[in-house]
């Protein structure tokens, strides 16, 4: 059986393509343009990096984009200020503060600023608190992208046994709910699990996300898994995933690479959920 590969930057320019009609539509309808606000504090490179992404993504589908690019020294209080002035701002429908903030910042105090309606994001408790009970919410954007990768598999997912490796906030902890909630069987395992090549082995779906690179290994996927890698860091000026791809895409009948799978995802799921505020706030 030949792997077949998940390619995130084709299935994101689908999507891009239908949020552009959807937005023309907007336009039409209501005379309104989706707002986004990116906000970035500090100078850490990956994030200017994947801010620009955000914005040239958003004019390209023809949204409103605000980006403010804050000093490190700013403090938590001008930040809670700023949410506030955008929060008030009528033709900003999406809040976003770009993570990692500066030490210093209670990021959680942050993202619990900004108005759960605004928050594209889903990071505000309220937002968070409505994936847990199975609510109609806005959904992170990578746990939200995964999920798109897997149901473009066409395989049920109903019944299957998912790993999920990793148990962030932002990645590891709502996918695993999302795949809950679409009756997969999850475990999730983290740095303090014992033998995760057990675990990983028994895996008809695989979730990578802990940012250690090519730790599943090729011989630790089940035959015909998924596998799905959200993981991405600089080896010798590469990205590298969390996945070990070349050995794992002779086991997996699914796999996606890094990069070009899941992170372009992330970017067309933060349109979806803009546009899905916009939405909301015009009815
Ligand atoms: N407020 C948020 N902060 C962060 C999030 C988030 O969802 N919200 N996620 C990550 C970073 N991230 C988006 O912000 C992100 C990461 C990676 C990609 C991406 O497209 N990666 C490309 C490779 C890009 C490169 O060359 O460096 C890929 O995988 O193909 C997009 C968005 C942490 N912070």
């Amino acid at each position: 059986m030949e792997v077949k590969i998940l390619d995130g930057k084709k299935i994101s320019e689908e999507i891009r393509n239908h949020i552009v009609n959807e937005v023309k539509k907007l336009k039409a309808n209501y005379g309104i343009t989706p707002g986004l606000s990116v906000v970035l504090v500090g100078d850490d490179a990956a994030s200017h990096v994947y801010v620009s992404m955000k914005e040239k993504a958003c004019k390209k589908v023809g949204f409103h984009s605000e980006v403010y690019k804050l000093p490190k020294e700013t403090t938590q209080q001008e930040l809670l200020n700023l949410i506030n002035k955008l929060n008030n701002d009528e033709k900003i429908h999406g809040i976003l503060v770009q993570l990692p903030l500066p030490k210093g910042i209670d990021e959680h105090l942050i993202n619990s600023h900004i108005a759960p309606t605004k928050d594209v994001d889903g990071f505000h408790a309220v937002n968070t608190g409505k994936l847990f009970l199975g609510k109609e919410s806005f959904i992170p954007c990578t746990p939200k992208g995964i999920l798109e990768l897997i149901k473009r598999t066409g395989e049920d997912i109903t019944g299957k046994h998912a790993v999920v490796i990793g148990r962030s906030n932002i990645v590891g902890k709502p996918v695993a709910i999302l795949l809950l909630k679409e009756n997969a069987t999850v475990t999730i395992c983290h740095s303090k699990t014992k033998n995760l090549d057990k675990y990983v082995q028994t895996a008809d779906i695989v979730v990578a996300a802990v940012g250690v690179p090519e730790l599943i290994k090729g011989n630790m996927i089940k035959k015909g898994a998924i596998v799905i890698d959200a993981g991405t860091r600089k080896v010798n000026n590469k990205l590298v995933g969390d996945v070990e791809f070349e050995e794992a895409s002779k086991k997996a009948s699914w796999i996606t690479p890094v990069p070009g799978g899941v992170g372009p995802m992330t970017i067309t799921m933060l349109l979806e959920n803009t546009l899905k505020a916009a939405k909301a706030q015009c009815e």
